[in-house]
């Protein structure tokens, strides 16, 4: 893992910010994980975090895909009919979406300060919808949204298409990749934006495997123990004690 400072001071600081959501701004893969239990129960099986953590962050249609190969389900279910299945299961659980600690903090400082930042999610339009439903106005702060059914995201993470995507929308572009700091829960979003030529602070779960960890610049336990000063992004303001 690089030290950060050093990664930034050799190529000056941090100027815009991309986000990946699920599993890093919002509590969601817990309902993928719930959803995904109930599903293999039926067969007998059980879901395990070396399954979740090659699911997690891939487009729908993909992350599908590794769901009923590596559960040996290809015969009796196919990618297609598993998203069918899931979905309605889904749909009830998206709209309580809750923000992970510190995501509220660190997007309003980041706009507060003038810092552009935007999203980068392997969620499709609907999906993104239910989940934000409760947080429109800190969602709002976004300068834009790239999601998984985007025309110009051919492949999800680990492919470095949707960060690509995203940093072409700020104003003023293009955005050179070394400029910008991307923060990701999963193993395919760290590598998307290695393979996108970004600095990458990953927040997994504790559940994930630290060989997970390798690939990302920096790796925080949490969003509230980010420190902007080692990327040279504004500090939070010092609250008085
Ligand atoms: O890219 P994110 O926002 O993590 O979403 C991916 C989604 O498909 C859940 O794994
Ligand atoms: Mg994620």
């Amino acid at each position: 893992m690089a030290n950060p400072s050093v990664g930034v001071l050799d190529k000056g600081p941090i100027t815009h910010v991309i986000f990946d959501m699920d599993g890093l701004l919002l509590d969601t893969e817990k309902y993928y994980t719930e959803v995904q239990e109930i599903i293999l129960a039926r067969y007998n099986k059980t879901f395990d975090w070396s399954l979740k953590a090659k699911m997690m962050g891939k487009k729908a249609i993909e992350a599908a895909r590794v769901f009923v190969e590596e559960t040996g389900l290809s015969d009796s279910l196919s990618a297609e009919d598993f998203l069918v299945e899931r979905e309605a299961m889904l749909q009830k659980l998206f709209p309580n979406s809750e923000l992970m600690p510190g995501a509220g903090r660190l997007i309003r400082h980041l706009h507060a300060k003038g810092i552009p930042i935007c999203l980068a999610t392997g969620s499709h339009r609907r999906h993104f919808e239910l989940k934000t439903q409760r947080h429109g106005e800190l969602f709002s702060l976004m300068h834009h949204v790239v999601l998984g059914d985007d025309p110009e995201v051919k492949q999800g993470k680990p492919s470095p298409d949707i960060f690509l995507a995203a940093a072409k929308r700020f104003e003023g572009c293009p955005v050179v990749p070394q400029k910008i700091l991307v923060f990701e829960d999963a193993p395919s979003g760290v590598h998307a934006a290695k393979n996108a030529g970004m600095f990458v602070v990953m927040v997994p779960d504790p559940r994930l495997d630290n060989s997970f960890h390798d690939a990302a610049d920096q790796i925080l336990s949490s969003l509230l123990d980010f420190n902007p000063n080692d990327w040279g992004l504004p500090p939070f303001e010092v609250t008085a004690s």
